[in-house]
């Protein structure tokens, strides 16, 4: 599904990142395309994460982490000094791998990122509480229920729920590190789908083990390893005809 007047989104030149002296990611040069989904595949270890979460600056946290090269969103540098980091989370935001709901009820998390922006009022609230709820497949199962704890969901539900509380602050980027993978199959086509047709507003950027998700589900795919890209191409044409011989290897299931 390459759509031939795809604008970059996401610009990453030479971008490494250390982890005090460790180095996880080594020069990484690629263009993530707006309103696409571009999965990140590679053997444990190869730095997938790592790079997910320069992308929202997640590794800022990170005690003695040091980023070099350059990313840019929509033209904008990310680690320039004069970013609002809250700002840029907001834009872009991330679902991990094990739902996290907040302890608290299902409109309360939700609701919980356009509050913490300052919007009191109720039914513009119940408004966002809606409409993200039902971007994300969640409306119709849980709204005689808005006031039960976000815990008392399935996980495959609670999934649902983290990516509605992204929805809620209209973000235009949604990292995802491997959000199926603490799921059943059923939950997990639930979210496949779900995703399919978030690509239609959102540049979706997904870390994911499962070679079988990344060809059902991206448009490009970008194999990592030893901290590398190795090879980055159309889904199509990187499961079916890599170029690199290490691509190949790890497809085909002979290593990682
Ligand atoms: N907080 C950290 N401090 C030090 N090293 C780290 C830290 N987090 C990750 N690493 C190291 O950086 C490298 C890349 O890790 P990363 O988690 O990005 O890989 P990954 O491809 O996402 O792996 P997996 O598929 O197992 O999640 C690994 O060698 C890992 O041990």
């Amino acid at each position: 599904m390459i759509n031939n007047q795809e604008k970059i989104k996401i610009s990453v030149d030479k971008l490494s990142f250390y982890y005090g002296e460790k180095q996880a990611l080594y020069e990484i040069s690629l263009e993530i395309p707006e309103r696409e989904v571009f999965a990140l595949i590679g053997p444990s270890g190869c730095g997938k994460s790592t790079f997910l979460r320069t992308l929202n600056r997640l590794n800022d946290l990170i005690h003695k982490s040091k980023v070099t090269g350059k990313i840019e969103i929509d033209g904008q540098d990310i680690y320039d000094p004069s970013v609002d980091v809250v700002q840029l989370r907001t834009a872009v935001g991330m679902v991990f791998q094990k739902p996290n709901p907040f302890p608290s009820s299902i409109f309360d998390n939700v609701a919980y990122g356009p509050r913490a922006h300052g919007i009191k009022d109720k039914q513009k609230l119940n408004e966002i509480v809606e409409r993200s709820l039902k971007q994300a497949a969640l409306w119709d199962e849980v709204k005689d229920r808005l006031d039960a704890p976000g815990t008392s969901l399935s996980g495959g539900q609670q999934q649902r729920l983290c990516i509605a509380r992204v929805m809620a602050v209209e973000p235009d980027v949604i990292l995802m590190d491997e959000p199926t993978s603490a799921l059943d199959p059923l939950a997990t086509t639930k979210i496949e789908n779900l995703i399919n047709e978030l690509r239609e507003k959102y540049t979706i950027v997904i870390v994911t083990h499962n070679m079988e998700q990344a060809a059902r589900i991206s448009d490009k795919t970008a194999f990592f390893l030893d901290g590398e890209v190795v090879e980055v191409g159309s889904t199509d044409q990187l499961f079916t005809n890599p170029k690199k011989q290490e691509t190949e290897d790890y497809i085909t299931g002979k290593f990682g």
